[in-house]
């Protein structure tokens, strides 16, 4: 289990009164599947970098099982053999082909199961056909998913992801994010996930930690935040929403009515592949909800948010 207990880090001593994380807790359990969800700039890959033990902190501590995870201060060599980790920034080597690279870790004396693990780590981020290219000669999303396959070569216990489909073109994004999170589940790998996109959130994630003013906000499921989702960011995990009466309301929640307090003009259609975005104005305020079919502009509805 990873144990991070009243963490507080600036990155230099003059910026301590206003840390970027701030008397952080939480908890994540073998196999568990955490993400960190936040504005940019919020300290996301801050924490991930400090779990890793890149940096030391200012205060609190960090741990995996019983070993104490200790930044450059008390450690020549940052990381752990049981805790991977996949920056945005990939550290490859291109001048060597796929394959090498993923089983650059992995030791020669058993090169047949050298190659079985390669083999299957090329299937898990669908780079079969790859596995002799030389790595320089990759697209951005190409070498995101080498730098996957590499971090879990030596089946690490614990994997750090920083926004790890950003490259990846939508196409090849659903079914790779599927692979890999199905992945980690079925080898009991905890994963730790920051990330702005909530396809890789809401199937996967057992739970949500939200960072917000250099502090945890919430830490639930995905589902217990839809429910209550506390700050719009989290609600546009969501889908889209409006703020009525102070109230996040989601577009799908409001209904059309015969009368209703809340009339609104529509404004604008936006096509969403089985449904439509409306986007209507009342006099000072713009209302989002769905509907079937594209509405006539200027059309007045009246709106009521369904129980
Ligand atoms: N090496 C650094 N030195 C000093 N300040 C830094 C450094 N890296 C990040 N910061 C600052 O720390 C804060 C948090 O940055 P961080 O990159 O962790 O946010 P993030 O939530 O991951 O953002 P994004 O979603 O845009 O990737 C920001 O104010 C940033 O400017």
């Amino acid at each position: 289990m990873l144990n991070v207990q009243n963490i507080t880090f600036s990155y230099t001593k003059k910026s301590a009164d206003t840390p970027v994380l701030n008397n952080l807790n939480f908890s994540v359990n073998r196999g568990e599947h955490v993400s960190i969800i936040g504005e940019s700039g919020s300290g996301k890959s801050t924490l991930l970098k400090v779990i890793y033990g890149e940096y030391d902190l200012n205060e609190g501590q960090i741990f995996w099982d019983d070993t104490e995870i200790l930044g450059p201060k008390y450690n020549l060599v940052v990381g752990y053999d049981f805790m991977k980790n996949v920056a945005q920034e990939f550290d490859l080597m291109p001048f060597i082909t796929v394959e090498e690279n993923i089983g650059k870790h992995l030791s020669n004396f058993f090169p047949k199961e050298k190659k079985e693990r390669v083999q299957e780590l090329l299937e898990v981020v669908e780079l079969e056909d790859f596995a002799k290219t030389k790595v320089k000669t990759l697209s951005g999303g190409q070498k995101q998913r080498v730098a996957l396959a590499r971090a879990l070569a030596n089946q690490p216990e614990i994997i750090l992801l920083d926004e790890p489909f950003s490259h990846i073109d939508n196409f090849h994004k659903q079914s790779l994010r599927r692979s890999v999170f199905n992945y980690l589940k079925e080898k009991n790998i905890a994963c730790i996930v920051a990330t702005h996109d909530s396809e890789d959130v809401l199937a996967y994630a057992d739970r949500m930690i939200v960072l917000h003013d250099s502090k945890i906000i919430a830490n639930k499921s995905p589902q217990e935040l839809y429910k209550n989702p506390q700050i719009p960011l989290t609600a546009s995990f969501f889908g889209e929403f409006n703020l009525i009466n102070d109230q996040i309301i989601y577009a799908h929640q409001l209904q059309r009515v015969e009368k209703s307090d809340l009339k609104i003009k529509v404004y604008r259609n936006y096509f969403k592949g089985h449904y439509y975005l409306i986007e209507g104005r009342t006099d000072d305020d713009i209302i989002f909800f769905e509907n079937d079919s594209p509405l006539d502009l200027n059309q007045e509805i009246c709106l009521k948010v369904a129980k």
